[in-house]
């Protein structure tokens, strides 16, 4: 069992539904497995979040992971823009569950998102390079307690957005192939 050695903000946004219980464990990070993904969503080209072929998509690099905290940077595009010049909210949301996702998957199980929670700090500006982190607070059976932030210009920033999601173990038969695009 590792506690992830982050240097956590403050306070963060999770209400009981994504606050692990008494004793829910933080295990080793196992790191994706391949026969879990099986071709399926790993490195898929066409996700949102991370695909190369999503044209207008958030295109996040992961940075490396260690010590059960997954690093990734994300440019914020004009078409990210809710505000003129400014990133749209729900555009942050999605990069937080990108990254909640892989803190997630790097348990070395599937898992899905089934609560997300995000604060919303400071506008973050088209140009500007989003430093995040994500790390798992706890597991709980099937239940997975995940916590990530955001950060402007460099990983010790401004933190701009911080989110807290619950996140579901599913079997392989939820990511079917006829499913993808
Ligand atoms: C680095 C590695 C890279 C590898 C690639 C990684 C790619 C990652 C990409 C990441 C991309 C980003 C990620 C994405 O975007 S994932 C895409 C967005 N998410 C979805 O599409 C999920 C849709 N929902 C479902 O499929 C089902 O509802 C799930 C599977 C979630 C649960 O339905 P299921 O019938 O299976 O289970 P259950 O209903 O018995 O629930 C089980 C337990 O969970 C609790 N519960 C459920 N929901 C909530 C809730 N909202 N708040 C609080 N609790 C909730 C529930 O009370 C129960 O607890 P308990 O009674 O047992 O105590």
């Amino acid at each position: 069992m590792t506690t992830p050695s982050v240097d956590r903000l403050p306070a963060g946004p999770a209400s009981s539904r994504t606050t692990p219980p008494p004793g829910a464990a933080v295990p080793e990070e196992a790191g994706p497995d391949p026969r879990l993904t099986d071709g399926v969503l790993a490195g898929y080209a066409g996700c949102f979040g991370c695909g190369e072929e999503s044209p207008h998509g958030l295109r996040l690099r992961r940075t490396g992971h260690a010590d059960g905290v997954v690093r990734a940077e994300y440019v914020v595009q004009r078409a990210h823009q809710g505000a003129p010049g400014l990133a749209h909210g729900g555009v942050l949301a999605t990069a937080m569950d990108e990254m909640l996702g892989w803190a997630a998957w790097l348990l070395g199980r599937r898992y899905v998102t089934g609560r997300l929670e995000t604060d919303f700090l400071r506008p973050v500006p088209v140009g500007a390079t989003l430093h995040l982190r994500a790390w798992c607070r706890g597991v709980d059976g099937r239940k997975a307690y995940l916590e990530g932030e955001g950060r402007v210009g460099a990983p010790d920033g401004p933190p701009a957005v911080r989110a807290a999601g619950l996140f579901v173990e599913v079997p392989r038969e939820h990511f079917t192939k006829e499913r993808m695009n």
